[in-house]
């Protein structure tokens, strides 16, 4: 029976799983089945089992066992995490932040262990939209710093050191300096993904940190408007650039969604980040609207994918994650194992 049913698994096939549920991640004991994923894709996994009756009579157990993929660079940089992942965009404003932050969450609930890496030292927001602004960083006896520890993330910002207000003033040098800081010296625990919040643009502080950092991947995020879709694609042109592999796009703030009654309107044109991603064959990762709820979840430091796991819009954030990690799998295979 077990032959049998590993190939009917394979067969459960979707936009993160394109091959199914592979004979090698299953392991078959009578009535048990145990599923290691070594993708974060756990709450998709428990969909396509759930929705296909003739799984129903067995007790799964779905486990995420991320591995370190095969790409991985960086002059001379400590890896801190199996996976290094940018947040970016061209143009500063299009929710890049906010993005990287539920993307963070998301991954977490599909059952990985990840950390946020705020390195939008001009105007470092995640302490806002964590909602821990207060809290101050611990150190080890040998001076690293300890990421905190939030909504079961690792995470750590220029914020939790100074004032955001100081931040903003500070020029090139001194921001590339703590930027590095932050990389090299913070003591990250055990890590599948750490996301980076890349300073928005694509100008020397940010090709710098592209070159330096060890990125397995990034991501891009744009609006539908014409001048954001103009910088996105400075920045694909800037990761292809120094070889860092695009996971793909998410086009933010796609079409106003009113709360009430649920009507569209495409304020920012429409279907620009899906035409770049066609373009510039880069997956589209998702489409998310404009929505009140999500900002002020933002603003209130309860990011609404983690404080709402039911609402639709989590649902959205949940599919681009998992489809997220699912590429870079695909894309570029697992570490060779060490002899
Ligand atoms: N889809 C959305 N719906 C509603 N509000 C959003 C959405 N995405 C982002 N926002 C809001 O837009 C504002 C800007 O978002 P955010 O700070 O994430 O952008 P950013 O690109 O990181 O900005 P910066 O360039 O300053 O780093 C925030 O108030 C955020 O809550």
């Amino acid at each position: 029976m077990t032959e049998p049913l590993k190939n009917h698994c394979a067969t459960l096939r979707s936009d993160i799983f394109t091959q199914g549920l592979l004979a090698e991640w299953l392991d078959i004991k009578g009535p048990q089945i145990s599923l290691k994923l070594p993708f974060a894709a756990k709450t998709e996994a428990e969909r396509l089992i759930k929705s296909d009756p003739l799984l129903q009579g067995y007790r799964w157990d779905v486990q995420v066992a991320v591995e370190s993929m095969a790409h991985s660079k960086g002059a001379g940089q400590p890896i801190a995490a199996r996976n290094v992942i940018a947040v970016a965009s061209g143009k500063g404003g299009v929710g890049k932040s906010s993005v990287c932050v539920n993307l963070a969450l998301a991954l977490s609930r599909a059952g990985a262990k990840v950390g946020i890496l705020d390195a939008d030292v001009y105007g470092p927001s995640l302490p806002t939209m964590l909602g821990n602004r207060d809290a101050k960083l611990t150190f080890t006896p040998n001076r690293k710093m300890l990421p905190l520890q939030r909504y079961g993330l690792q995470v750590n910002s220029l914020g939790y050191l100074v004032d955001a207000e100081d931040a903003t003033v500070w020029r090139g040098p001194m921001a590339s300096g703590a930027l590095e800081q932050l990389y090299n010296d913070t003591q990250w625990q055990d890590l599948d993904y750490l996301l980076i919040d890349m300073p928005p643009g694509t100008g020397d502080i940010q090709l710098t940190l592209a070159q330096k950092l060890p990125l397995t991947g990034a991501v891009v995020v744009t609006t539908p408007q014409t001048v954001a879709l103009a910088d996105a694609q400075k920045g694909i042109a800037m990761f292809r650039k120094v070889d860092v592999p695009l996971l793909g796009i998410i086009e933010n703030m796609s079409y106003f969604q009113c709360g009430e009654c649920g009507h569209q309107d495409p304020v920012f044109g429409q279907q620009g980040g899906a035409d770049v991603a066609r373009k510039h064959s880069v997956p589209l990762l998702g489409q998310w609207p404009l929505l009140t709820e999500l900002r002020q979840s933002m603003d209130d430091g309860t990011p609404l994918v983690y404080d709402k796991p039911n609402h639709s819009y989590s649902d959205l954030i949940m599919q681009s994650a998992q489809q997220m990690a699912g590429n870079l799998y695909e894309f570029l295979g697992p570490e060779p194992a060490q002899e």
